[in-house]
């Protein structure tokens, strides 16, 4: 059998693996004979495909326990026999596990077909212990979500390791309990009383579940929390570190770790510090709520860090993964873009995966003796009446004490409909230990009583209220006779009661009514009655419509509703989760190669000491700055924006511009008076406004800008940019000579991007659609050049009048050339590479024969602000015959054969080896530069070196 040994194959698929997949599919549709997936929604669709096929070879006759689910454990394998179908599904499941570029083998030790090991890793495990003696133990299914979705998994060879909801403090009873559970696949966490106290009933369920929940806690308990906020938060740290050791200690190469929810926000990081190449997914079963509620957190961003360690970060619907991004953007500064969020380079993907439930299970256990017994004594139980019914934890976002005071009104408005409609509402006492919980029971059952007192008679209740949970068969049997299922969460991350309902509807076709607040209502929100679950008025209404429905309407109703819940399973929404998890890790190696390395600064230096004329072009931005969190100046827009130079740059600075063996070129966007202030009293070039205007520090201004250079654009982009201006709080407006920038970076990021995007829209097709104008797009930044300008397209002409200037004797035979440059200036990187094998740059290097024209470029008019007369310069160079580029109409510098440019004698003016050049992006995670730089700490680090003064390490 095919190995598959590292996930970098994935894209280069083992050939015989190919002709498989061409001669024994022919009828995929996503024709597998095209060979190799290039991008991540190809190889999705692939996968998903192969899921589809692989699952259609299972066979039908699985065997299921009597509580309908499948035999063997909780998290069985496929339970297929060696059968006939054997060969045909290990082959499905060799292509799926080659298609997803499997770390490890894709052939276990047995010879059977690789299942992917999925270590789950939850707060709950989904049986919770229940001690009998000191050596025996009781597991029962645990009741919750997370648990019943989890059930429904079982493609993956998976194990759960979490808590079993039990203090176990000895040796005999931790020893034990682990037997008991390795039998159901399950590997517990040991958790003290304290660690659980402050831990899960404080941190968890305190603070985080109502934030994420919109819940605000009384005043009183609110400043209790606020007092016991740091302890809480640090248990919870602790346990997610005990959640991490265990995992660290059951991990194999290649296996997938996936983390669910608000309780385990901590253990994406902790086990990427572990092991950073652990496949981590994080998944969370709550809302995520607006990123104004997270700031409240005084965690806030230590959560959100530890949770883009990981690879992939799910939600249940678009809007949470939304606030998460949102939140990384307001509150971290980091970037959000389309697929997640970025820091320095390394995406972490965020995305929507709704989840499901195992709708076959509740179908299929309708038809159990059991159940339909159940159901007949249900019907005779309540004939006459309609049945409404609720099922929750009774826990404060189901909004419970609402739904009940819905009901009365209805009740209240409806006297006809007292003797005819009952409401069950099953409460499931959950999180005992936690006060808002306690007083939540309290507060129910009051109401219940209150309403049953007034409402009731001598044989009958309005209200049956249950505080305990049900078994399976008896809820099934519940569904199976409602009329109205009654969901009026507050707030609820996905609600599976929902989805059980509507599968369990085949017959009755009863009506959902459905909070709009429950990610649900995205789901089966066409089926649905939608309610604002506050407004009592409306879900009261809504109870009488349901009640009243006709039957053509609530058949249509369910059968939509019904087709998604038996499409959208829970199998489906762990598959795709893990599907995309694994793609994640093959993008981000793909991701990897496009980042150019770090600096090799010993070489770099190694070589400048080596060399006899250097030539240094330095940005000035983000490359020669002082940081904007130096002190005194973070978070005061006025001083960020004034650039200076870095403080521990100024005396190395001046040693290298002062050694005859080393020229040094400042360019940069700004404009003159910008480099005038910080570099006046340097011994360097100083190339302004994109190299359109260069000075040696010791002269005067000249201009380089290409004759007949258009610039009857400007008022109109002015204006554009008023407009926006004066519309975007904290933006501004630069205006130069040669171009207009836009800078939206202190205003609202998400705001600024909006706006940013209209402005674009208007530049592109608007008034000055047609100008001879390049429209840069930075990354909090638009902004609007006259065609041409560029620094690579400036650079022949720098150099040529430097050449020329310092009558310059040796070829330059060292370039290091740093800067944070725009994508549009990195043609600066492409100008001196000495290893681009194609013309005509090739022929442009170092072959430079004829002698160069030795007159002066022209001098500018004035200081920056005044219009400089738009010449030709007199120095034709370095440049290629060729026009840089085509764009407008006749405006652009013409530049004279770059091979006419040489020194005396005919010598060239570059004889630069490819290892003495260094092009560096600085702060930049792309680039076509030859290398990278984290920020200008690096650079000034590197400078000092060059400069010959001791490195601080
Ligand atoms: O474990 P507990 O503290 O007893 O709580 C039970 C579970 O409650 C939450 O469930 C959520 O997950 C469901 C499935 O994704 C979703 O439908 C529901 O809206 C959520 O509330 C909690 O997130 C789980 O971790 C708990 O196990
Ligand atoms: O007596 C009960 C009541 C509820 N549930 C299960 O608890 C889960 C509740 O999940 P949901 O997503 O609706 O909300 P959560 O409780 O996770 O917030 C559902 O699968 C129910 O079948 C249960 O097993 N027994």
């Amino acid at each position: 059998m095919m190995k598959v040994n590292s996930s970098e194959e994935i894209g280069i698929l083992p050939k015989n693996l190919v002709e498989l997949q061409t001669t024994r599919m022919p009828g995929n549709k996503y024709n597998y004979n095209s060979g190799t997936p290039t991008t991540r929604l190809e190889r999705l669709l692939r996968e998903r495909e192969l899921r589809k096929l692989n699952r259609s070879f299972q066979p039908n006759d699985e065997v299921r326990d009597g509580n309908g689910n499948r035999e063997v454990d909780i998290f069985n394998e496929l339970g297929l026999n060696e059968g006939d179908n054997w060969a045909r599904e290990e082959e499905l499941l060799e292509r799926v596990a080659a298609l997803r570029g499997l770390s490890d083998g894709c052939e276990r030790q047995d010879g059977r077909p690789f299942k992917q090991r999925l270590l789950v890793v939850a707060n709950r495990l989904p049986v919770s212990a229940v001690r009998r003696s000191e050596d025996s133990w009781a597991l029962e299914l645990s009741v919750g979500g997370l648990v019943t979705a989890l059930l429904g998994v079982n493609e993956f060879e998976a194990r759960w390791i979490g808590w079993a909801g039990v203090n176990v403090p000895d040796e005999i009873g931790q020893r034990t309990l682990t037997k008991a559970l390795a039998e159901k696949r399950c590997i517990p966490v040991f958790l003290d009383e304290e660690i659980v106290h402050q831990y899960y009933n404080g941190y968890c369920n305190n603070i985080l579940w109502p934030l994420f929940h919109y819940l605000a806690l009384p005043q009183e308990d609110r400043l209790a929390t606020t007092r016991s906020f740091q302890s809480q938060f640090d248990a919870y740290k602790k346990a997610n570190q005990m959640f991490a050791d265990v995992v660290n200690e059951h991990y194999e190469e290649g296996d997938v770790v996936w983390c669910h929810d608000y309780h385990l926000m901590f253990l994406p990081k902790c086990l990427k510090e572990y092991n950073n190449k652990m496949k981590v997914g994080w998944f969370l079963h709550t809302p995520f709520p607006s990123s104004e509620i997270h700031r409240t957190l005084p965690s806030r961003s230590e959560l959100l860090r530890s949770v883009l360690a990981a690879d992939l970060v799910g939600f249940h619907t678009y809007d949470y993964a939304r606030h998460f991004v949102s939140a990384c953007t307001r509150i971290l500064g980091l970037e959000g873009t389309p697929e997640g969020v970025e820091d320095q380079g390394k995406l972490t993907r965020v995305a929507a995966f709704p989840i499901g439930i195992d709708s076959d299970r509740f179908i299929r256990a309708l038809e159990l003796p059991q159940v339909q017994d159940h159901i007949k004594e249900l019907k005779e139980r309540f004939a006459g009446r309609k049945v409404m019914l609720g099922v929750d934890r009774l826990d404060m976002i189901k909004g419970i004490p609402q739904k009940i005071l819905a009901f009365e009104k209805f009740l209240e408005e409806n006297p006809d409909w007292r003797d005819k409609v009952v409401l069950l509402q099953i409460a499931v006492p959950t999180r005992t230990d936690v006060p808002e919980y306690q007083k939540l029971t309290c507060q129910v059952h009051e109401i219940v009583g209150r309403i049953n007192g007034r409402f009731g008679t001598l044989t009958a209740v309005p209200i049956h209220h249950l505080d305990r949970s049900l078994d399976f068969h008896a809820l099934c049997a519940l569904y199976a006779v409602t009329d109205v299922a009654l969901v009026t969460s507050l707030r609820d991350g996905m609600n599976l009661v929902s989805y059980e309902f509507v599968a369990c509807q085949a017959s009755k076709k009863g009506v959902l009514i459905l909070s709009e607040f429950a990610g649900a209502a995205q789901s089966l929100g066409a089926g649905a009655i939608l309610v604002n679950p506050w407004n009592v008025t409306e879900v009261a209404a809504s109870i009488g419509y349901a009640l009243n429905m006709p039957a053509d309407e609530r058949e249509k109703r369910h059968n939509h509703n019904f087709m998604h819940v038996t499409t959208h399973t829970s199998q489906e929404w762990a598959e795709t989760f893990v599907s995309e998890l694994n793609d994640t890790i093959v993008e981000a190696q793909l991701r990897t190669r496009q980042i150019p390395p770090l600096l090799p600064v010993k070489v770099a230096i190694e070589r400048y000491f080596q060399s006899n004329n250097r030539l240094l072009i330095l940005g000035f931005n983000t490359t020669l700055t002082e940081p904007v969190d130096a002190p005194g100046r973070r978070g005061d827009q006025f001083k960020e924006m004034e650039l200076k130079l870095h403080p521990d740059l100024k005396e190395p600075l001046k040693k290298l511009c002062d050694d005859p063996k080393t020229t040094i070129v400042v360019l940069s966007g700004s404009d003159r008076s910008v480099l005038d202030e910080n570099f006046a009293d340097y011994n360097m070039w100083l190339a302004a406004e994109h190299g359109m205007f260069l000075r040696l520090t010791k002269g005067d201004w000249m201009t380089t800008m290409p004759e007949n250079l258009h610039m009857d654009w400007v008022d109109s982009v002015k204006h554009v940019f008023e407009y926006f201006t004066e519309r975007t709080p904290r933006s501004h407006f630069e205006l130069r000579e040669t171009s207009l920038v836009w800078n939206y970076k202190y205003a609202d990021v998400e705001f600024g991007r909006l706006q940013a995007r209209d402005m674009l829209q208007h530049l592109w097709t608007g008034p000055i659609s047609n100008a001879s104008v390049d429209v840069v797009q930075g990354g909090r930044s638009v902004e609007v050049r006259a065609v041409g300008v560029t620094k690579g397209a400036a650079i022949d002409r720098i150099l040529g009048e430097i050449v020329h200037n310092k009558g310059m004797k040796a070829p330059i035979d060292y370039v290091l050339c740093i800067g944070h440059f725009l994508a549009k200036d990195e043609d600066i990187y492409t100008f001196f590479e000495p290893e681009l094998p194609s013309e005509p740059v090739a022929a442009t290097r170092s072959r430079i024969a004829s002698p160069v024209n030795t007159s002066a470029l022209k001098p500018s008019v004035g200081k920056s602000g005044s219009k400089a007369p738009r010449s030709k310069p007199h120095r034709p160079s370095l440049t290629s015959e060729k026009k840089l580029n085509n764009h407008g109409n006749g405006t652009n510098w013409e530049p004279t054969p770059r091979d006419k440019m040489s020194l005396h004698e005919g010598s060239s003016v570059l004889d630069l080896r490819g290892d003495n050049y260094f092009s560096c992006a600085v702060g930049r995670k792309r680039s076509n530069a030859r290398y990278l730089l984290g920020s200008s700490a690096d650079v000034v680090t590197l400078l000092k070196e060059l400069a010959g003064f001791p490195s601080a390490t």
